[in-house]
């Protein structure tokens, strides 16, 4: 059975960021994951994960200036520095809320040029090294075009060629079936083939970003894939729900537990 992780930079905006972490528990969630913990205090972020007994499966590390377009560091030469300051500002956060996996942003980049390429090889392996230092998975994950136009690392087979060239234990791939469909399709197999190399999935539907319940992927048949291929990492729900997130969580019955998390937390 799948171990599913809500998403709460997109599930559960109804409530304040910190609410969320409740929000979810009551949902039946036992993992949260998000974008981006930098607004708030680690401590305030580790008491929410302790009071409903959540799990952090995952945060991006800092990507820049994210309002002003910035989607990452990893592949611009000259944020070389920007990059060491948000890993160690990274670590301060993993090591209060227990993270073992952090997502490396690459940014927006052609993916040709080969001061990106440099820079990008370089990043990944600064940051890798730093990480392993403190036992946590470095995770680089290809994004879709459409949903962010120019970012760098844009194809499954050059992620999968840089993990294994570089061959770092604690690199591995983010496997987001959402962008993974969009980008080629034929999502059983490359989960078949890229399991080993594999540190965390995502989901959603495709392709409105809703909820997995239709469209285009037969998720009931991938989650039990991922069952039969002996999955054991966590699968973040993020997607962005239709209307109400917990009214959205039909699709879950059946592998979420709601209630287990803080009695009556839900209003009414
Ligand atoms: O967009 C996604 O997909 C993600 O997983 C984010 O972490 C990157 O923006
Ligand atoms: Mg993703």
């Amino acid at each position: 059975m799948p171990a599913f992780a809500a998403n709460l930079t997109m599930m559960f905006t109804e409530w304040a960021f910190l609410d969320r972490f409740d929000a979810a528990a009551e949902a039946g969630f036992t993992a949260v994951e998000y974008l981006f913990p930098y607004d708030h205090p680690p401590e305030a972020i580790a008491a929410r994960l302790e009071r409903n007994r959540l799990t952090q499966a995952l945060f991006n590390l800092p990507p820049g200036d994210w309002a002003a377009g910035e989607r990452g560091l990893a592949a611009l030469p000259d944020r070389f520095d920007a990059v060491r300051a948000g890993v160690e500002r990274a670590l301060d956060y993993a090591g209060a809320t227990g993270c073992t996996r952090l997502h490396l942003m690459a940014g927006l980049a052609d993916r040709a040029d080969p001061a990106a390429r440099a820079s990008y090889v370089r990043a990944v392996e600064h940051a890798a090294g730093r990480l392993a230092e403190k036992g946590i998975d470095l995770l680089l994950e290809p994004i879709n075009g459409r949903d962010m136009p120019g970012y760098f690392l844009n194809d499954f087979a050059e992620a999968e060629t840089l993990i294994a060239t570089l061959g770092l234990a604690n690199l591995r791939l983010q496997f987001d079936v959402y962008h993974r469909q969009i980008l080629h399709g034929d999502v059983t197999m490359a989960l078949r083939r890229l399991m080993p190399m594999i540190g965390h999935i995502q989901i959603a539907g495709v392709p409105s970003r809703h909820e997995p319940d239709g469209e285009e992927l037969n998720y009931p048949f991938l989650f039990a894939e991922l069952d039969r291929l002996g999955y054991a990492g966590f699968v973040g729900c993020e997607y962005r729900p239709r209307a109400g997130t917990v009214e959205g969580l039909g699709w879950g019955l059946g592998w979420l537990t709601p209630g287990l998390g803080r009695a009556g937390f839900f209003p009414g």
